[in-house]
């Protein structure tokens, strides 16, 4: 059986996701979560495209050692000395370093010629060899290539040093045969390909990338590449999840496998959903709430006379399972702290008992206390923890004839910041009485509401992006009101403008 190795980019692809930012909190809960489900390779971040990614790898390298951990370079040496700083510690200091190789891309984007390229990748792959024991080399774009010139290339990168050689579908445009065909072209005219790992890096404007990512497992590739939901740049990445469980259920065809601890699929993929606030649909394959569902009564009937009529996937396979503790107003400690850990949250002592009085507050208005109820709460923990504006007190007049009005409390420190505004409607009030409190003109970009479970107690969940001369900032609110939860969203986002602009002002001084 061939061993396929899972390269995860959920945390720098999977961030590239429009609307998604995660803070460092988020990324190393991720990250500890990649390491239980087995992930081989871990990509942490672009450590040279901000000090927050920076600072996020270089903590995820020094904590992560169950699974590699690399960062993304362009071909340039201040990103390549960059990522070492970041990387140095790692128990295998492994780069991902890029450079395109398609026509349109070079000409337009690089503005180099086919030969300047080739040189420019030998160059800064042997550069960086000079430090790291494991680079990885990235054809950009590599299926708009030239196949001859690509061959080219690789050779000369391998001949350079690199020890994997990724193959990425950027765009993608390619269909399972045609990626298959150039893994063959490769192999059959690169003559130095068998010293190294051959990768697949595959995107879904198409719908294909997981069916790619397998044609390509067909024709000699030896790493996926991919993220947790399939989350990422446009119509996003090669989920991983469906690519390992594909392996798996069709091992008789595939023959090959990857060492991923299955059962804690469904769970990595509930903490990239909930951290990222990117939902998943119901009937996506894996780990959808559908996935498992049988509605029908002829489908009801064969799988209560036996499962596998219906079922291809045992849901225990993935992790998806009925809890049979109810979390509660009369549960306690232990049993909080072992289902925030089965979700996959690890918490100190100190986090815990804050974390359970809050839990206690909110068994006290709802009946049962859900896993999504948990996520929520271990959230609002994390988002406000670093609070320079608090919400004190809010309230909305609202009626059919009347122009809805807002009354906000705020506190900052010791100081306390009062005022009302009005609005085209409720939302837009407290968002117009929060400007006037914070004396700032902020753009709100984006505003998403969902409800966390059904029902008439059900959760409600906001996010927001704003916008100020000095950048964007994103926030999430959760409260019983959707009210109160898009107040807490539009503080949140601007407790983290406040911190970006002090880390800027702190930069400006050094
Ligand atoms: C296919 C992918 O997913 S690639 C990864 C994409 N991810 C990201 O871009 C996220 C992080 N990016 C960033 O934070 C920024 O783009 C940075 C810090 C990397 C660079 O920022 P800036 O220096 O302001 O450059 P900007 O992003 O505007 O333009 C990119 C530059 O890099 C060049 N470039 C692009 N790819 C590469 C590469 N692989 N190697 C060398 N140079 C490259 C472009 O040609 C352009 O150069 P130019 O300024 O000479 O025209
Ligand atoms: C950086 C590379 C591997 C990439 O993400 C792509 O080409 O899609
Ligand atoms: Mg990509």
């Amino acid at each position: 059986m061939q061993k396929i190795k899972l390269f995860d980019t959920t945390l720098r692809d999977g961030e590239q996701s429009p609307g998604v930012n995660l803070n460092f909190q988020e990324k190393l809960e991720i990250a500890r979560q990649l390491e239980r489900l087995g992930i081989d390779i871990i990509e942490a971040g672009f450590p040279a495209a901000s000090k927050g990614d920076f600072q996020s790898v270089k903590e995820i390298a020094s904590i992560v050692r169950g699974s590699s951990v690399t960062g993304l370079a362009r071909s340039v040496t201040k990103d390549i000395d960059v990522a070492w700083e970041a990387l140095k510690h790692s128990e295998e200091p492994r780069l991902h370093v890029f450079l395109a190789t398609s026509p349109i891309h070079m000409q337009y984007k690089l503005k180099k010629t086919p030969d300047q390229v080739v040189e420019t990748a030998v160059e800064m792959v042997r550069y960086a060899t000079k430090r790291f024991p494991v680079v990885q080399w990235s054809a950009e774009d590599a299926c708009r290539s030239d196949l001859p010139f690509l061959a080219r290339i690789i050779t000369e990168v391998i001949e350079a040093g690199a020890k994997v050689i990724n193959i990425p579908d950027t765009v993608g445009y390619i269909t399972p045969e045609e990626y298959g065909d150039i893994f063959t072209y490769l192999k059959e005219n690169v003559p130095n390909i068998h010293r190294v790992d051959l990768s697949a890096h595959c995107h879904d404007d198409l719908g294909m990338a997981t069916a790619n990512s397998l044609a390509a497992i067909r024709h000699g590739a030896t790493q996926i590449e991919g993220t947790i939901n399939g989350i990422g740049e446009r119509a996003g990445n090669a989920s991983l999840e469906e690519i390992a469980v594909a392996l798996h259920i069709r091992k008789d065809f595939y023959q090959a496998e990857t060492g991923l601890t299955l059962p804690e699929t469904k769970r990595t993929s509930d903490l990239v959903s909930k951290l990222t606030g990117m939902v998943i649909a119901p009937n996506k394959a894996v780990v959808g709430r559908n996935a498992f569902a049988h509605e029908s009564g002829i489908h009801q009937d064969g799988v209560l006379k036996e499962p596998t009529t219906y079922e291809i996937i045992s849901p225990e396979l993935v992790g998806v399972k009925q809890n049979p503790i109810v979390l509660g107003k009369h549960s306690g400690r232990h049993a909080f702290r072992t289902r925030l850990v089965e979700l996959g949250f690890a918490t100190g002592d100190q986090q815990l008992d804050s974390l359970f009085a809050k839990f206690k507050d909110l068994a006290d208005k709802k009946k049962e206390i859900t896993d999504d109820d948990l996520f929520a709460l271990v959230l609002q923990k994390q988002i406000g923890d670093e609070e320079v504006y608090k919400l004190d007190g809010l309230q909305v007049q609202y009626g059919m004839n009347n122009i809805p009005t807002a009354t906000v409390t705020l506190r900052r420190g010791e100081e306390i910041i009062q005022e009302a505004a009005t609005g085209a409607g409720s939302v837009e009030a407290i968002y117009n009485t929060l400007e006037r409190c914070l004396d700032r003109e902020l753009n709100l970009v984006d505003y998403r509401i969902q409800s966390i479970n059904g029902g008439p107690d059900a959760l409600a969940e906001v996010y927001v992006k704003i916008a100020s001369e000095s950048g964007e900032a994103t926030g999430r609110g959760v409260a019983h009101d959707v009210l109160e939860a898009s107040a807490k969203a539009y503080i949140n986002s601007v407790n983290r403008m406040v911190a970006i602009e002090e880390t800027k002002a702190k930069q400006e001084v050094v």
